[in-house]
């Protein structure tokens, strides 16, 4: 009889996190690896001595109650605290092997590598086509022809090419909340990160709009990196591979989705998953 192969589904949280369990099964890659990093907004710590890999070709959703420090551990993986004066991050957070909280860190190059969409549809006042153009711009010096093809290539990834073909000269203020928000992913994935960060993508959204967001976070996930903040607990049970339960600026747990949802390690993840907290 032949040994079955081993999945991710059926790894241990040891060979989750990359320690060795003592077996031959492969360990996972990891894309970022975040070592004691802590968060200070002035003199408020938001974040405590995190320890998290976050896996390549993977969703990771970060869970918990609200000021727990979710978007906050999202923001410091492409520096976007770096914009408001008195935030400051300490420890190390490695991007393909690299510290990125490295004073010398080019950020610019780095949100290239590592996109964002936020809660809130936030189009640029300008036509669908330029609200895409517009990033890969910055990055790229493309022909006409080859800027046509992306905006088309990026449209397509976020599920809305069909709906906006034929107006892409519109603006994308013109478009529904929903539309908005797949535009918004459609300039994220446009400049071709290796990271996609999606803060509560879907909050703002009604159930159908926010199904189109969920399948396309699962097509996306074959091409890039995903880490999302959600509310919504059967978002990141459908969504994610591995999830992340935050409290009071610490990481509880972490682990692969299923098993977090069925069998967490902690009581305080329990109470928080069975609806017992808070
Ligand atoms: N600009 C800021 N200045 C000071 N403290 C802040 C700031 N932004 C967030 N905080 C604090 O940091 C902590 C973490 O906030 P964060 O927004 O990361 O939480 P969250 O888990 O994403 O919450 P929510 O689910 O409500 O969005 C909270 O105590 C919050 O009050």
């Amino acid at each position: 009889m032949q040994t079955p192969v081993a999945t991710k589904r059926d790894m241990s949280f040891a060979e989750v996190r990359g320690e060795s369990a003592g077996t031959s099964a492969p360990t996972m890659t990891p894309k970022i690896r975040i070592r004691n990093l802590d968060f200070f907004y002035g003199s408020f710590q938001g974040l405590k001595h995190i320890d998290l890999d976050i896996h390549e070709g993977m969703v990771t959703a970060f869970i918990g109650p609200s000021g727990c420090g979710k978007s906050t551990l999202l923001r410091t993986l492409n520096r976007m605290y770096d914009l408001y004066p008195g935030q400051r991050a300490t420890g190390e957070i490695l991007l393909n092997g690299k510290n990125v909280l490295d004073p010398g860190q080019d950020v610019n190059a780095l949100r290239a590598k590592v996109g964002m969409v936020f809660q809130k549809p936030t189009p640029f006042p300008m036509s669908i086509y330029e609200n895409i153009a517009f990033g890969v711009r910055l990055y790229e010096n493309l022909s006409r022809a080859d800027m046509d093809n992306r905006v088309e290539w990026a449209l397509r990834k976020a599920a809305l090419w069909d709906e906006v073909k034929g107006k892409l000269n519109q603006s994308g203020l013109s478009l529904s909340g929903g539309q908005q928000q797949r535009l918004c992913i459609a300039r994220g994935v446009a400049v071709k990160p290796e990271v996609l960060l999606l803060d509560e993508p879907t909050s703002a959204l009604d159930p159908i709009s926010t199904a189109k967001v969920e399948e396309l976070v699962h097509e996306l996930k074959s091409e890039y990196t995903i880490a999302i903040v959600t509310h919504n607990m059967q978002q990141a049970a459908r969504v994610s591979d591995y999830t992340a339960y935050m409290y009071l600026g610490e990481l509880v747990e972490f682990g692969l989705t299923d098993e977090i949802f069925i069998k967490p390690k902690r009581k305080e993840t329990e109470d928080y998953i069975t609806g017992r907290f808070g």
